[in-house]
């Protein structure tokens, strides 16, 4: 546990009944940046993420938020925490702008008319602040949760599968927004599974799987735990050959283009087996096709350590 940790668990676990949902984790979100909390159908998210929000009390173990205890300090952290759910249910009566201002009442902020007009701009909905939220479409509704989970002095905003039903402009918007946020200091843990999204955006990912938290780290440190792999086609005639010197092993397939042979090489020292390979197809003057080279994706991360396609 790091004192300057934004959220803190340590031991955290976390029971329905005698069923184990959350099963001892550890971990500390660093100020200023995104956290991604990822994990399979049924790890244990959600649970935790009510547990941070002070809405489930730890079964064991213990929970910090800004250095406070979320059920015994909500009020404090109200003012200071955006939540931002997956479903959030506003009054279908009410406006866009009628909405803020209700949230802004509720974390005992005055009214300010130019902040309110300021977060509807930042979250595109500027222009429809007076109609009702009943009419909102679902990509409006996703940016009206934003901007309410963004209404305040927020050092901390918990963003769950922000940008699900979104459009790619409103999907760019809304990181957009996150990113500004994050430059201004604010903390963000994310829960998606989006990973690409995850890969993008994420300082460090933490992946769970029943129960358990069963990686950690920055992308980069987690890709290089996994073999990374190369693609190309080779002229048939190379077919099957042996590549000197080569530490990772090749596997070979008839091409689908007429007079061609698929290579894959599945290799934990990429930039000197592809080296290897350049080598060897100079050496026969052959042209390697669809050349491709790459570190594990968090994609691939997520498949091999939880062996769920993602
Ligand atoms: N109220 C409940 N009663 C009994 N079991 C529950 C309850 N809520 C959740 N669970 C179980 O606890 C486990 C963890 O659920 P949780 O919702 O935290 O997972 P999650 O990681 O958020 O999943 P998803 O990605 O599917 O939303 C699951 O096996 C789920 O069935």
């Amino acid at each position: 546990m790091t004192p300057e940790s934004v959220i803190t668990c340590t031991g955290l676990r976390s029971w329905y009944g005698r069923f184990e949902a959350v099963r001892g984790i550890d971990l500390a979100v660093r100020p200023g940046e995104l956290f991604a909390l990822l994990g399979t159908n049924g790890a244990g998210k959600t649970t935790t993420l009510e547990t941070l929000q002070g809405h489930r009390r730890p079964g064991s173990g213990s929970v910090r938020v800004l250095g406070l205890d979320p059920r015994r300090h909500r009020r404090q952290l109200a003012s200071k925490v955006g939540v931002v759910l997956q479903e959030s249910g506003f009054a279908p009566d009410l406006t866009v702008a009628e909405t803020v201002r209700m949230w802004r009442r509720l974390r005992r902020l005055r009214d300010d008319p130019r902040a309110l007009d300021e977060l509807l701009r930042e979250v595109m909905l500027i222009d429809r602040a007076d109609i009702r939220v009943g009419q909102l479409s679902g990509g409006e509704r996703r940016r009206l949760d934003l901007a309410v989970g963004l209404t305040g002095d927020q050092r901390l905003l918990f963003l769950d599968e922000p940008t699900t039903g979104l459009d790619p402009q409103s999907r760019q918007r809304t990181w957009d927004v996150v990113r500004d946020r994050l430059r201004r200091g604010m903390t963000v843990l994310l829960t998606t599974h989006y990973l690409e999204e995850a890969e993008a955006l994420a300082d460090r990912v933490a992946i769970m799987d029943a129960g358990r938290i069963v990686a950690t780290g920055t992308v980069e440190e987690l890709a290089a735990q996994q073999p990374a792999r190369i693609h190309c086609t080779v002229p048939a005639g190379l077919h099957g050959a042996t590549i000197p010197g080569l530490s990772g092993e090749p596997a070979w397939t008839s091409g689908t283009a007429a007079g061609s042979a698929d290579l894959t090489i599945v290799t934990s020292d990429l930039q000197a087996d592809l080296a290897r390979l350049s080598a060897w197809a100079a050496a026969h003057d052959a042209k390697l096709g669809r050349l491709q080279a790459a570190e594990a994706s968090l994609t691939d991360i997520f498949q091999r350590i939880t062996g769920v396609p993602s």
